[in-house]
């Protein structure tokens, strides 16, 4: 499980966390919601180890995060971040094998079972066939999926995805989030389609300027008063065959 406990962070300009707590137990995901600003990135950072907060703590399992040395955190946190960019000269596997390197032995060798790890976190996100292919000449959407796959080859305790559905067509966001969701991993996602949130995530956490400003299952939590408040739009929320389902209406 990882416990978020009242966690702050500033710059000398502005506070961009501000008092946080929530929790994502163990086999769930959590939908990390809020408009541009509002501090998924830097909430997953702080989780990930990569922003130390001024204030309040962050523990997985009962670990202080901050205390972790290097390779346990990269053993048990996998962060896919907006932006995963490389400009070496790097295979598709080559880059889902970066994911095994804190598993392995010793550092410079692959093994066997890195391979297979690898192979089979490539067929998780369809791109069975690219284990050869140049990263370079990857579509946007491939490239995501295939940073998945390094996250899912990993094998982490936690995964952080940070705005996953970027670049995929509307077949590969569902499966993408099927994906984790089937994996049973607990993950925690910085999502802006509230649809996708409600469909897949068990709670979300809503932040507006660095506040936790709601959370609880979806389809309780994004009414249209909220949504009013926290994203300024006029929206529907129906419910369809049983199922959940925003309106958004054009601004007037
Ligand atoms: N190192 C920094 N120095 C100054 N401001 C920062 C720093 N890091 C983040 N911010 C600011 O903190 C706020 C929250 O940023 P963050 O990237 O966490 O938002 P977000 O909710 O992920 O946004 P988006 O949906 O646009 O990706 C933004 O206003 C950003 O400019």
């Amino acid at each position: 499980m990882l416990q978020i406990s009242d966690v702050s962070w500033a710059v000398p300009a502005a506070r961009i966390l501000d008092h946080v707590t929530g929790t994502v137990p163990a086999g769930s995901l959590v939908g990390l919601l809020g408009p541009n600003g509002s501090g998924k990135t830097t909430l997953l950072r702080a989780v990930a180890a990569l922003v130390r907060p001024d204030t309040g703590n962050i523990t997985l399992a009962g670990d202080d995060v901050t205390r972790l040395r290097r390779l346990a955190l990269a053993r048990r946190i996998a962060l896919l971040a907006q932006h995963a960019e490389t400009d070496l000269d790097l295979t598709v596997r080559d880059v889902v094998l970066l994911g095994r390197i804190p598993h392995r032995r010793t550092r410079w060798s692959d093994t066997g079972s890195d391979h297979a790890a690898a192979v089979e976190a490539l067929g998780r996100v369809d791109l069975a066939g690219f284990a050869d292919r140049k990263w370079q000449t990857l579509s946007g959407g491939e490239r995501q999926r295939v940073q998945l796959a390094r996250a899912l080859a990993q094998e982490p305790e936690l995964l952080l995805l940070d705005e996953p559905t970027n670049h995929l067509d509307i077949g590969h966001q569902l499966q993408l989030l099927h994906l984790v969701r089937r994996s049973q991993v607990t993950a925690l996602a910085a999502l802006h389609d509230l649809n996708l949130a409600v469909m897949f995530c068990d709670t979300v956490v809503v932040l507006h300027h660095g506040r936790v400003v709601a959370a609880g299952p979806p389809a309780r939590v994004l009414t249209p008063a909220l949504l009013a408040d926290v994203y300024g739009v006029d929206a529907d929320v129906r419910v369809h065959d049983g199922r959940t389902v925003i309106e958004f209406r054009p601004p007037s």
